[in-house]
């Protein structure tokens, strides 16, 4: 089953509560949550306070992106905030292993991160530790970006280490994923997709998330 993971940095940040309602009731899977800190990278987005303020309000799995240095700083303010995953850039934390440990240490799942430069043998040695890895299909920082091609070889080249050691673990790509460019990532053997433009620059939300999921069916 792929899974859609609407971003909400696309929404409209005057109404959150009712954004996240109308992605819910239109059958979106996850809730993307981009946390960027003008640091990692350009932009600036939102915080935990943020993240609790929604949580009341759905039942989604609150699915946490932080594009943020330090990671390690923020990670139990998320969890307590109400996220389910918590992915880290593997360009942000010099030490990866510790980082995962200490996100699997608060009872929730832990993802890492690749920008579309950063190589896939960084994985090499946590790959067992994680549940997901999210590899990003546009240079992270803003919405709406155009997505890069060559993430289509290194997700088939991630489907074939998972599949060789026999893994659990999901393959989420973000940036640029619209009706055009999900079939390829979904044949090449990604899980999760993220779409932010693609669905919150629509006004009809369902059609948006059906017009995807009818592009690889
Ligand atoms: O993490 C990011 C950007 O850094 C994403 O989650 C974007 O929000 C995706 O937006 P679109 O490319 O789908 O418009
Ligand atoms: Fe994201």
């Amino acid at each position: 089953m792929i899974k859609i993971a609407p971003s909400l940095l696309s929404a409209d940040f005057s109404c959150l509560k009712e954004e996240v309602e109308s992605i819910e009731t239109a059958g979106a899977d996850w809730l993307h949550l981009d946390i960027m800190d003008g640091h990692f990278v350009p932009n600036i987005t939102f915080g935990p306070l943020v993240l609790k303020a929604l949580k009341k309000h759905s039942n989604l799995f609150f699915d946490t992106h932080l594009m943020i240095e330090n990671p390690d700083k923020y990670i139990q303010e998320f969890v307590s905030a109400g996220a389910d995953l918590i992915t880290v850039h593997a360009e942000t934390t010099p030490h990866l292993h510790r980082t995962i440990q200490n996100i699997k240490s608060l009872g929730v799942k832990a993802g890492v991160s690749l920008n579309p430069s950063t190589p896939l043998n960084v994985l090499e040695y946590v790959i067992e530790d994680i549940d997901l890895v999210l590899l990003m299909s546009v240079n992270p920082g803003f919405g709406g970006q155009k997505f890069i091609r060559s993430v289509v070889c290194k997700i088939n080249a991630l489907k074939k280490l998972i599949d060789e050691k026999n893994l659990n673990l999901s393959i989420q790509i973000d940036g640029g994923i619209n009706k055009e460019t999900a079939p390829l990532v979904v044949e090449a053997g990604a899980d999760v997709l993220v779409a932010g433009s693609a669905i919150f620059g629509h006004e009809n939300r369902k059609k948006a998330i059906d017009d995807i999921k009818k592009s690889y069916a």
